[in-house]
């Protein structure tokens, strides 16, 4: 089943409850955490995240870009997210850090930048729920899909299959309708979507339709028979 994150990036921050709304049926809201450190921009932090896991039913998928996430990981989790991502590029211990996000009841998920490979990691994709592969540099919304960071989904998805996890994969940056089959087809299940789906007329139909986008595509897809 592919899952649609919209990323409340795109949306409008001074009604972020409406917002949340006018995507009720996502599977997941994606909440960009930027600290002007580990990238080059400032969203959000943990007063928001809290204030948002109590206005919405939608849980909350929370994308940290930020340095440090040893230490301010838990607090989203602590905050009410349902997904913590942290990005092992800022990360000094993830294996225990994604421990620790598990022990206190989220759903742990690690994210690599673009130029970051998968390969050294592959030993730790069983402490992981969810494998989050950037497809454009982290930091801004409404950017192009980086189509090079194909053969690393590929890659991933492979290695998922080898060791038989149920960890999910997760594409973010530039997934739009006319991107989002070949990211499904490499290997992809978690689809997140900012300007594709705030900037839509109808918000809810955007996720709809890149849904229906995914699935068709990974029934079809090599790595799915069976899935
Ligand atoms: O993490 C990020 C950007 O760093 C993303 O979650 C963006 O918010 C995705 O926006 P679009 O590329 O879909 O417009
Ligand atoms: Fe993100």
């Amino acid at each position: 089943m592919a899952q649609i994150n919209p990323s409340i990036l795109s949306a409008d921050f001074a009604r972020l409850a409406d917002e949340a709304k006018a995507v009720g049926g996502a599977d997941w809201l994606h909440v960009d955490v930027m600290d002007n450190h580990f990238v080059p921009n400032l969203t959000l932090g943990v007063p928001i995240v809290e204030s948002l896991a109590r206005a919405t039913d939608t849980p909350l998928d929370c994308h940290l870009m930020i340095e440090d996430p040893d230490r301010w990981a838990p607090q989203y989790v602590e905050a009410g997210a349902g997904s913590v991502t942290f990005h092992v590029e800022a990360a000094a211990a993830p294996v225990r850090l994604a421990r620790e996000i598990r022990a206190k009841g989220a759903r742990a998920s690690m994210a690599l930048k673009p130029a970051t490979p998968i390969e050294p990691y592959e030993d730790l994709l069983p402490e992981l729920d969810m494998l989050l592969i950037m497809t454009v540099e982290p930091g801004f919304g409404g950017q192009a899909f980086l189509d090079i960071m194909l053969p690393k989904i590929r890659r991933t998805r492979e290695l998922i299959s080898k060791h038989g996890l149920e960890l999910w994969l997760q594409v973010d940056g530039g997934v739009a309708e006319s991107t989002i089959e070949r990211c499904a087809e490499a290997g992809a299940d978690v689809f997140v979507a900012g300007s594709a789906v705030y900037g839509a007329a109808d918000p809810a139909a955007a996720v709809a339709s890149l849904r229906a986008r995914a699935e068709a595509a990974t029934a079809s897809a090599p790595w799915a028979c069976g899935h």
